[in-house]
């Protein structure tokens, strides 16, 4: 963190590690309604929601890690939220700026019995597959031109990867209300090749274009088919079954309108036809008007 410092309005700045706890002990004692928000992808930042929330102040968060982690851990920072009267909100974890979760969770409150979620729930991978589509584009420039459009995530290879897709489909499982949902028990197709998964970032991307040809191929195979390529996720509460990969879609079939877009289905016992939120599902801008929305709800309804 980069701290301020001199009576003139800061004309020089030091870095010195982050105190969480001087940083909540400070909110705690202002007056009004205490809102920490996170908006890095952080692990170590996310280990002190716990403690904030049960002191009572509200965590406003993009950064998904912890509520695709492990179920008792999610369970217990929910509690944590209950015991610290607070709001614990993370809208922008799934679809940026898209009301995804507040739909979900309205819906549920007001009596619809959730059946399925299913969708494009990655901004990259709809944009880097719309671009190799009909070979526009090669792969390796895609996720460049991605990454330079603040869609990916600090390593694109969590896009790449299906990690992303996955994270979000196990966030709307869980609000879905369905139990014992774990990543470590889905099986989730990678599009990063085998030997780019563990250099550095720098290094991925500048490699990436080697595999361009063996990604043309396969979106070629596809669409002689008459088919077209999207990473796609399924959450069933029927079936009690979580979903995420590659499927090739025939010409008729919805995803193919969503253009670089993320787009959500949700059918209920009353929405027999799906209910579709769809709008861009990453990119800097919309990512800060869901974490602004979700700031406002903890002003507006502590
Ligand atoms: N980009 C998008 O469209 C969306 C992103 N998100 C989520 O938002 C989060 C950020 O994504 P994005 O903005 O794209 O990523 P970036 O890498 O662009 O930004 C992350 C920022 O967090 C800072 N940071 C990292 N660790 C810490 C820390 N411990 N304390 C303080 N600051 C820290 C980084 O600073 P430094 O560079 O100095 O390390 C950097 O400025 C991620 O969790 C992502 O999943 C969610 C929805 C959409
Ligand atoms: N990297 C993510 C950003 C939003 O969650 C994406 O591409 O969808």
């Amino acid at each position: 963190m980069k701290v301020g410092c001199g009576g003139d309005g800061g004309s020089s700045t030091e870095e010195v590690p982050t105190d969480y706890k001087a940083l909540s002990a400070y909110l705690l004692k202002q007056n009004g309604i205490p809102v920490i928000a996170d908006v890095t992808a952080s692990s170590s930042v996310q280990e002190h929601y716990q403690e904030w929330l049960a002191a009572g102040i509200s965590v406003v968060t993009a950064n998904k890690g912890i509520f695709a982690g492990c179920e008792n851990k999610y369970q217990s920072l929910l509690t944590a939220a209950k015991e610290g009267q607070c709001r614990l909100l993370h809208e922008t974890t799934v679809g940026a700026g898209l009301p995804t979760l507040g739909t979900l969770e309205s819906l549920k409150a007001s009596s619809h019995d959730i059946h399925t979620v299913e969708g494009i729930l990655s901004g990259t991978l709809a944009f880097v597959l719309g671009q190799v589509a009909g070979g526009k584009t090669s792969l390796s420039q895609a996720v460049k031109e991605a990454k330079e459009l603040g869609y990916t995530e600090p390593d694109p290879r969590d896009d790449l990867n299906g990690m992303d897709v996955a994270r979000k489909a196990v966030i709307l499982a869980r609000l879905a209300g369905m139990k014992g949902v774990e990543l470590s028990g889905m099986t989730i197709e990678s599009l990063v090749p085998e030997s780019l998964r563990s250099c550095s970032v720098d290094e991925f991307m500048a490699k990436l274009s080697e595999h361009d040809k063996s990604m043309a191929d396969r979106v070629a195979k596809v669409e002689e088919a008459g088919g077209r390529l999207h990473y796609a996720a399924k959450v069933d509460v029927k079936e009690q079954k979580v979903e995420v990969g590659m499927l090739s879609c025939e010409a008729s079939h919805p995803f193919n309108n969503a253009g670089p877009d993320n787009m959500v289905a949700i059918t209920t016992n009353f929405y027999t036809r799906p209910l579709v939120i769809q709008g861009a599902g990453a990119g800097g801008e919309v990512t800060a008007t869901g974490v602004l929305a979700d700031i406002l709800q903890c002003a507006n309804q502590p």
